[in-house]
């Protein structure tokens, strides 16, 4: 069974109608510095100016690599606006809000394919179990938390993994949300390997019957053979309690830190195989555009977005919800 089925087939109700329209108004409220941003550059990209032409494309590439899309697909954004400029010849400057509209939507599109190709599926009556990467402060454990209290909410016995063994206070961070969230937590000493409390830890949601685990990893960066090791010894021990597991590796980014966020999704996919993405603290930040370019950069599926500190504030990342936040609902 793939997570997303755990998750969103377990959820009591779907939103109703106002539900929905309250969900999709906070998201917009979180991205409402990113959005801003965007909009007020992209203004004064055109301001004064009648057609799409070469200089207004110069100042949208600087738009967009002020905003965090990242190099290589602002490149490929205006790369795309330009063959359709070249094949339509004159393109009315107020036009680019929504070229650019549909140029985004067309990208995350392809990055994520099925957007529930998260990783591996889960054998049936084996507990789904997911690793968690990301350097320290990316927002890991809060993650985990949220994540663990939506689970509990709809139904699903969750169990939770300290592998983080290298700070007692992340340990007992971490304890503290699992309480809350009704999760059970299996935890060694500061100091103890990892890989250990991997293997614990999943020894025991099985002889459970956990539906999903859980696992915090420590994610640091200082040396990258290192942290490949590292994550490699936990991946196989894992496998060797539930094959298959682990289902999905996500990797939690900090997205107020723009570029760096692009950094540390390079570092991590090169020391492991991350099959999915959580970005975080979108809600403080006006860099919401490395949603855009690391999810196409990499081409790894966002599943998560932290918009708040708030349990319900970590969401299910909807592609077109987040182009309706950015850019408004389409007009027909
Ligand atoms: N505003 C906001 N804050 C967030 C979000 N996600 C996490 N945070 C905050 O970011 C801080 C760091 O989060 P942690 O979960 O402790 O980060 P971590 O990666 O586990 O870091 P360590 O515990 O140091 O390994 C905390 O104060 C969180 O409340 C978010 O989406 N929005």
């Amino acid at each position: 069974m793939a997570f997303f089925d755990i998750f969103k087939k377990k959820q009591d109700t779907p939103p109703t109608g106002e539900q929905a329209q309250k969900q999709q108004e906070e998201l917009s409220a979180g991205l409402e510095k990113t959005k801003t941003g965007l909009f007020s550059k992209l203004a004064r990209a055109v301001a004064g100016r009648s057609t799409i032409d070469a200089g207004v494309l110069d100042d949208l590439e600087e738009v967009l690599i002020s905003s965090d899309v990242g190099v290589e697909t602002t490149v490929k954004i205006i790369r795309r606006i330009e063959e359709r400029v070249a094949r339509d010849k004159y393109m009315n400057a107020s036009e680019l809000q929504s070229i650019l509209r549909g140029e985004i939507a067309t990208l995350m599109e392809d990055a994520h394919g099925s957007s529930e190709n998260f990783g591996l599926d889960a054998t049936e009556g084996q507990p789904y179990v997911v690793m968690v990467v990301g350097v320290n402060g990316a927002g890991k454990t809060t993650t985990i938390g949220k994540l663990a209290a939506q689970l509990g909410k709809a139904g699903r016995k969750v169990w939770i993994g300290a592998a983080d063994t290298f700070r007692a206070a992340a340990i007992d961070q971490l304890q503290v949300w699992a309480d809350r969230a009704g999760a059970t937590m299996i935890r060694q000493q500061m100091g103890s390997d990892p890989a250990s409390v991997a293997f614990d830890t999943l020894t025991s949601a099985k002889a459970n019957g956990a539906d999903v685990v859980l696992i915090d990893t420590a994610g640091r960066l200082h040396n990258k053979v290192g942290l490949m090791n590292e994550l490699t010894k936990i991946r196989n021990v894992m496998g060797k309690v539930i094959p298959g597991a682990p289902h999905e590796v996500m990797l939690v980014l900090d997205g107020s830190t723009g570029q760096n966020a692009f950094e540390q999704a390079k570092q991590f996919t090169q020391a492991t195989q991350v099959t999915s993405l959580t970005i975080t603290k979108l809600d403080g930040t006006a860099k919401g555009g490395v949603v855009i370019g690391i999810s196409d950069q990499f081409h790894i599926p966002v599943r998560y977005i932290g918009i708040g500190e708030g349990i319900d504030q970590l969401r299910i990342f909807d592609r077109k919800e987040f182009v309706n936040a950015l850019f408004g609902h389409e007009k027909n």
